[in-house]
């Protein structure tokens, strides 16, 4: 497969390093300092993008406009969504966005609505949540931590939203902490006075993230339409 990458940062480079190892072409490599690029003359399968948030819209209509399917990983940017999802029907191509395309997370985020199921009727336990991060991330809380409680949302009807840092009784908590080289971590907490129950995702590296995103793209290749990472991964699920 012949692939762009929108965004050559830690995350670019560690795809790049996947999918060469897989048998992948780099056509294209986006950075801060290339912001005039386009896609003429070059033939592109897939474009994958883990830029910065106010860059994402804009790399992934681009490509949309050239009839190139999107694997979009960057988060804080989810305002503009609809709006891409629209472009993207109207120039009849594909796209796929995911808070986290690690495998260890996707299978997370099921024990999390199966426990958020379990526990909605448990009003002794207040539920929150908490994810740790290196100190270069610009945006909190981590879009997989925005994932994490609109799963729990969606099935407590108690909780109608999620806070920052603090939360009324009907709010899921976030709280977002920044760590010198923390890949990752997300824990899900439910705290009674009798005891806590608590589920745990600890990224050791950034190669799930990566992994994931070069198996959505080859997935996503010769697709048309609007997918998520349960498609790709549907037949664990
Ligand atoms: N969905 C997932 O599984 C994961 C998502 N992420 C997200 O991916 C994004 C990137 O993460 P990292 O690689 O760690 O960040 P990074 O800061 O290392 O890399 C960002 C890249 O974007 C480039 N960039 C800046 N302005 C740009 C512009 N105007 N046009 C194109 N590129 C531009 C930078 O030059 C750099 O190459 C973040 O939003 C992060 O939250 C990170 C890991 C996993
Ligand atoms: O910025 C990061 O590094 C990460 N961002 C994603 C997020 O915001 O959830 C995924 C992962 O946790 C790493």
């Amino acid at each position: 497969m012949k692939i762009a990458l929108l965004g050559y940062g830690k995350m670019g480079k560690a795809i790049e390093e996947i999918a060469v190892n897989r048998g992948h072409e780099i056509v294209l490599r986006v950075s801060e300092d290339i912001e005039a690029y386009n896609f003429d003359g070059l033939e592109i399968d897939a474009a994958i993008d883990f830029s910065i948030p106010k860059a994402a819209y804009k790399n992934i209509t681009t490509a949309f406009k050239h009839k190139v399917p999107v694997v979009c990983g960057t988060t804080g940017w989810l305002d503009d969504y609809d709006k891409a999802t629209e472009l993207c029907k109207k120039e009849d191509t594909a796209f796929i966005y995911a808070s986290n395309f690690s495998l260890g997370v996707n299978v997370f985020f099921e024990l999390n609505k199966k426990l958020a199921h379990m526990m909605k009727g448990l009003d002794d336990y207040a539920v929150e949540i908490e994810e740790i991060h290196h100190t270069e991330k610009l945006d909190a809380p981590s879009g997989t931590a925005i994932s994490l409680a609109q799963q729990i949302i969606a099935e407590n009807p108690n909780k109608k939203g999620w806070q920052l840092d603090h939360a009324d009784k009907d709010e899921v908590p976030v709280y977002a902490k920044r760590i010198t080289d923390v890949p990752g971590t997300h824990t899900v907490s439910y705290k009674s006075k009798i005891d806590t129950i608590e589920i745990m995702h600890m990224a050791n590296s950034r190669q799930g993230f990566a992994l994931g995103a070069v198996i959505a793209a080859e997935w996503i290749k010769d697709k048309k339409g609007i997918f998520t990472m349960r498609d790709v991964l549907s037949s664990l699920f």
